[in-house]
């Protein structure tokens, strides 16, 4: 098979072939549907506390752009459902080539234009590639956001002013230290869609815990467009680089809101 990808050729209803989790039942990402959660009174707000970096990439990776420190700097996401705590990886998008579609994520079946995981991987494990293959849902755990085409996001206008530089697939460039990551995040991250999944992209692994934000995040419409301008591996935009929603099965969606 074609590297995997997107595209009608290589896209998410090929990706069982070379991952059969792919067809396991706790798929990521999935539909939210907000008739069928369960409010959850002991979920607690999330702390994240992000220490800015001194070297990290803003990259091209073929089939999403990244933001990816050298190193870890005890940058770490605590509270909510999480047990332990977890050690800050990379944050990334999903975006689609119009306002109507991109996100994994949904909410009672609507889709919005983008959405922004930030990856997390479990403390108790030596490495974020232990976590990944620690086994069960506390390897890691990803903050999905929403975003929605509204006021320009100055937070993150210091990443989207970065992508024409890495409009390619493989290619990269240096952040300014001063990007201040913990700006992006609301000042308190406490209505959230929480549940056990998996990555949304080959490997396909089921090592996550999903924390979803109710609030989407604003963007303006000209950094939807610089997305909407990125390239992928076979030379097309890169737009439409989300998994459609995965069955449900027996797995229980919790909210920290009522
Ligand atoms: C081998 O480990 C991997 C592989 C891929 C991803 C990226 C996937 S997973 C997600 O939430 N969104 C994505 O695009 C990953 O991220 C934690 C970890
Ligand atoms: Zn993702």
């Amino acid at each position: 098979m074609a590297p995997w990808g997107y595209e009608k050729d290589n896209g998410p209803a090929h990706w069982h072939k070379d991952c059969p989790i792919a067809n396991g039942k706790n798929q990521s990402p999935i539909d939210l549907i907000n008739g069928e959660v369960k409010y959850d009174s002991g979920l607690k707000p999330l702390t994240a506390k992000y220490v800015p970096f001194s070297d990290a990439k803003f990259l091209n990776n073929g089939h999403s752009v990244q933001f990816q420190p050298s190193a870890g700097n005890g940058s770490e996401l605590t509270g909510g459902p999480l047990a332990v705590k977890y050690n800050f990886e990379q944050f990334h998008f999903h975006w689609g080539n119009n306002d109507t579609e991109g996100s994994e994520h949904r909410v009672d079946g609507k889709m919005y234009p983008a959405e922004l995981h930030f990856v997390h991987w479990n403390s108790t494990n030596p490495s974020f590639k232990d976590a990944v293959g620690s086994g069960g849902p506390n390897g890691l755990a990803v903050l999905g956001f929403f975003l929605k085409v509204g006021a320009e996001n100055a937070a993150l206008k210091p990443i989207t002013d970065l992508i024409p530089k890495v409009k390619d697939a493989g290619t990269s460039v240096t952040v300014p230290s001063n990007f201040d990551m913990q700006a992006i995040l609301p000042a308190t991250l406490t209505d959230y869609y929480t549940y056990d999944g998996s990555l949304t992209t080959p490997p396909l692994a089921e090592c996550v815990k999903w924390i979803v934000f109710k609030q989407p995040l604003e963007v303006s419409a000209a950094q939807m467009e610089a997305f909407r301008s990125v390239i992928n591996r076979d030379g097309k935009p890169m737009g439409g680089n989300y998994r459609p929603p995965c069955p449900l099965h027996d797995r229980a969606v919790k909210t920290s809101f009522k």
